[in-house]
């Protein structure tokens, strides 16, 4: 029976540790924090329950725009973080009972690489309670994630200078929150605390908030943010935060210093490879510490395995959970297909949202890929006028010589959930004539998708 290490239980390794278990490998799982990681406790799950008290307050707010009258919404800031929390509690609770359910050995403690022989990988496991001792592997999985980087100018204190871990102590609403970083974490975050009723600064490096998305996606977020009362600063970098007597000050690269009453850190994350033992046992890692892995999530090290957020491939929690579930099946001699980067979909859960998959703008306007376009604006489609969300656009491309289906960008109120069929359009290589042949419901969000499709033929 091969016997199967993994470090880290976060979508990476949980998701590898239930494939494993099910190709009945005897499987151990060492986690520090708990089942689901970072991911279920700190990040995602939490993040998009507070997202969802956030646009629950949106609803009511505009509710009286469809004639519908609602009292001044109150956030309850301890009532919305313990729901946070329980629910991560909850989903923790639920991976951790279907690891044990199918076999796992569940370890609560922390582990590192401890020695090589030929093909036998020793694992030294520090139990949360209890002596540390050694466990050898056939195969060991690398999952330990990432943790927020900060600014070194800027210790965060957990009370007024904050990372995205921390957000769920605070017991009241931030009065003026700044946050420092427009990628997708400080651009949910802004979005979420600007509807609860916070006032929200956003210092944005670049031109534009989400540098990566497109610009006219990020734009027209961008513009929503703006009409709802955020100040985003554009091209202004934070070179320090400082506490103040009643709050915090934010100082910018041109020597502007914006006070506030809280700060919120969201510029990247570092990768949890330091003190695993890799540079004893040979394993690379590049120069800002990321593992690099190929395909198949393979280290230069035989036998170890690197998966998520530590590899520094896109940090998405479905993209993690795919390397994870990759790596074992091919460590364990399962036909296995590459992963395939390109059809990753990915939303930003601000509101609106914007979600993603396939070729982008910017390929075709750089002339990497050869597509035509249709954009059309949610203005346009009855379900979003009915709706009172008209802010956004649907926007497929298509390959020009054979008609599939090659991405789509959508900024729409669900955009996650919308982006779906063109997802599946990307991965099984639908055309567009049979995008828009599929009947889609009157009247729907979706109509504009398949709307899209339709103009997309008549080229
Ligand atoms: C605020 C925020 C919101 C996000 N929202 C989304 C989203 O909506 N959708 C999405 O797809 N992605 C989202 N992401 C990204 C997503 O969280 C990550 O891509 C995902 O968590 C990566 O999974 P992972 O398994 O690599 O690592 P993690 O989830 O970080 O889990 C790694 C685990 O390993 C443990 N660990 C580390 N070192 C050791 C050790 N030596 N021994 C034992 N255990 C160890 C850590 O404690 C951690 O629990 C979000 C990220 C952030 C910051
Ligand atoms: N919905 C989701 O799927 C979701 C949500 C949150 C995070 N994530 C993932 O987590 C990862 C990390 O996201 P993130 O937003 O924390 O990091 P990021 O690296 O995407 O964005 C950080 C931003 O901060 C800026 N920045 C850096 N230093 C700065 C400074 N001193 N002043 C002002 N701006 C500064 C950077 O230029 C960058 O635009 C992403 O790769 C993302 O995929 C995903």
């Amino acid at each position: 029976m091969a016997r199967v290490a993994i470090i880290g239980g976060g979508p990476a390794g949980y998701e590898a540790a239930l494939v494993a278990a099910q190709l009945n490998a005897e499987v151990t799982l060492i986690e520090a924090t708990g089942a689901g990681g970072a991911c279920v406790l700190t990040d995602c799950v939490p993040s998009k329950s507070f997202i969802a008290a956030s646009n629950a307050v949106t609803e009511a707010k505009e509710s009286v725009d469809l004639g519908v009258e609602v009292d001044a919404p109150r956030v309850k800031p301890k009532a919305v973080n313990a729901r946070v929390k329980q629910l991560a509690g909850q989903q923790s609770g639920d991976i951790a009972g279907k690891l044990t359910t199918a076999g796992v050995t569940l370890v609560d403690g922390t582990a590192t690489l401890a020695d090589c022989e030929g093909r036998t990988h020793a694992v030294r496991v520090s139990p949360r309670d209890g002596e540390d001792y050694t466990i050898h592997a056939d195969i060991v999985l690398l999952a330990t994630g990432a943790t927020p980087r900060v600014l070194p100018t800027t210790p965060v204190d957990g009370e007024r200078v904050l990372t995205c871990r921390q957000l769920y102590d605070l017991d009241e609403l931030p009065e003026h929150l700044i946050v420092v970083g427009s990628g997708v974490t400080g651009a949910e975050f802004a979005s979420a605390y600007l509807s609860m009723g916070s006032r929200v600064t956003l210092i944005s490096s670049r031109d534009r908030v989400m540098p990566h998305e497109d610009r006219d996606a990020a734009e027209a977020v961008e513009s929503v943010f703006r009409g709802r009362g955020m100040d985003i600063r554009s091209h202004a970098r934070a070179n320090a935060v400082r506490r103040t007597d009643d709050g915090v000050e934010v100082e910018l690269g041109d020597g502007t210093v914006v006070p506030g009453s809280h700060a919120l850190i969201t510029v990247g994350s570092v990768p949890n490879s330091e003190g695993l033992g890799l540079a004893e046992l040979g394993v690379d890692t590049d120069d800002r510490g990321y593992i690099p892995v190929d395909k198949v999530s393979r280290t230069n090290v035989p036998g170890i395995y690197a998966a998520g957020d530590v590899t520094g491939v896109h940090a998405l929690a479905s993209v993690a959970a795919m390397q994870g579930r990759i790596a074992v099946w091919h460590a364990l001699g399962e036909a296995v297909r590459p992963i395939k980067l390109r059809n990753v979909a990915s939303n930003v859960f601000s509101d609106p949202e914007l979600a993603t998959v396939g070729v982008t703008q910017g390929d075709v306007d750089s002339g990497k890929v050869d597509c035509r376009v249709v954009k059309l604006p949610l203005a346009s489609n009855p379900r979003a006028k009915m709706l009172n969300r008209s802010a956004g656009f649907v926007k497929i491309f298509a390959w020009r010589t054979s008609g599939v289906v090659a991405g789509g960008v959508i900024v729409a109120s669900r955009a996650g959930e919308l982006i779906q069929p063109v997802a599946i359009a990307v991965e099984h290589r639908l055309t567009v004539e049979q995008l828009a042949r599929t009947l889609t419901i009157y009247p729907s969000l979706s109509g504009s998708v398949a709307e899209a499709a339709r103009q997309l033929m008549e080229y």
